[in-house]
């Protein structure tokens, strides 16, 4: 059994991931200041410590209990929108946030960490699908501050000898198969969960982002990856950091558009998406696809998750059960 520091574990992948480290029997801290994560995500026997990652006395307390094996970091500030109002505090956060969190590791002899990183590094991307190799080019603070952190990873490797895993997320979607977790953002501004709440009736009508993209149907095309695969990609990538850092592009290799999506969860539902057609949402590019063959060769991971509908059932499943979110499991409680 491994002992796995988890900051924003109580964050939507963050809580996944412990799921999944759990099912394995692991051993899990959670580091959280639960600003945007929920208490009733951690799941029982693992051990939340309720602070910031910039908190001396928060890492402390989170690192006082033992070796870890490995630090797997998701604590972010990570709003693209947001990053376009507040840039400075992105790029001052983000950085400050993962420098604190790597080198309490490196204080306390903990030299593997695997970090959340993003499609947002590839801004407007050349080609698709985007592998590794392509040229990264962020457009928003907040892809610029995961560059940042990326390239802070760099240093720490060189210096403190800190081996690291980066993943680039695309989009995450879906809930977990056994209903123990979903996503519950305040704000939300994801697409399928807006998508199933205007169609549970929980919101108001989706807001299409344009219809005027380069696209087969004129909206705006992501690769959406299950947010149980994706947790599974971290678990793969932790023997790796034995012999060297790695960094990942993770997505299923599909996209869909935002028809797509909304006729997939149409038909999932049984209901239909109420939904007008607006402009588009700026700093958004046409199409975001990823390669992971990279991921897929050198790990094996291969996505559970594969189809979109497959994905937009677990998420409609856990919203159905949980309308109010993790507030409904508070209140239950
Ligand atoms: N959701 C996606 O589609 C997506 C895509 C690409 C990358 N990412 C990255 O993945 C990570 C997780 O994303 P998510 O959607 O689960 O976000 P989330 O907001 O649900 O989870 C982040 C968690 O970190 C906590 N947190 C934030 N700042 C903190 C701090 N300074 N100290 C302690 N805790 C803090 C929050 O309370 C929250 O529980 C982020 O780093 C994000 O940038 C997400
Ligand atoms: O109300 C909405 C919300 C989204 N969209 C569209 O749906 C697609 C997906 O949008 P999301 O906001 O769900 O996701 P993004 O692709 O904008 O963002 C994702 O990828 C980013 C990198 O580009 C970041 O990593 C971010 O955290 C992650 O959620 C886009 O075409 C967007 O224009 C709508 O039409 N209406």
């Amino acid at each position: 059994m491994g002992r796995y520091l988890v900051t924003g574990g109580a964050g939507y992948v963050g809580s996944h991931t412990v799921l999944a480290l759990r099912d394995r029997g692991e051993d899990v801290v959670v580091l959280d200041d639960l600003s945007k994560g929920h208490r009733e995500a951690v799941p029982a026997g693992v051990r939340l410590v309720d602070g910031r990652c910039e908190d001396r006395r928060a890492l402390a307390e989170a690192f006082g209990g033992g070796r870890f094996d490995a630090v797997l970091h998701f604590a972010a500030l990570s709003l693209v929108g947001d990053s376009m109002r507040d840039p400075l505090r992105y790029m001052a956060e983000n950085l400050s946030t993962l420098s604190a969190v790597a080198s309490a590791a490196v204080q306390h002899d903990c030299r593997r960490l695997v970090m959340s990183s993003t499609a947002a590094l590839f801004g407007f991307p050349e080609r698709i699908p985007i592998d590794e190799e392509q040229r990264l080019g962020p457009v928003s603070p907040y892809g610029e501050s995961k560059l940042m952190c990326e390239r802070a990873l760099d240093w720490a490797e060189r210096i403190h000898g800190l081996r690291f895993a980066s993943l680039r997320y695309f989009n995450a979607a879906g809930a977990d198969p056994e209903g123990r977790a979903g996503e519950d953002h305040d704000p939300e501004t994801h697409l399928v969960p807006l998508a199933i709440d205007a169609a549970l009736g929980l919101r108001p009508p989706l807001m299409v982002f344009g219809t005027d993209y380069p696209t087969d149907d004129g909206t705006g095309v992501r690769d959406y990856v299950h947010v149980t695969d994706l947790a599974d990609a971290h678990l793969r990538v932790l023997p790796l950091l034995e012999k060297q850092s790695v960094r990942y592009n993770l997505g299923n290799g599909t996209g869909y558009s935002v028809r797509d999506v909304i006729e997939t969860v149409e038909r999932v539902g049984g209901r239909r998406v109420p939904h007008a057609l607006g402009p588009r949402r700026e700093g958004d590019p046409a199409v975001l696809v990823a390669s992971s063959a990279k991921l897929r060769a050198e790990t094996g991971w291969s996505p559970r998750f594969a189809k979109l509908e497959d994905i937009v059932r677990t998420a409609w499943d856990w919203r159905a059960a949980h309308p109010q979110g993790y507030a409904g499991a508070r209140q239950a409680a």
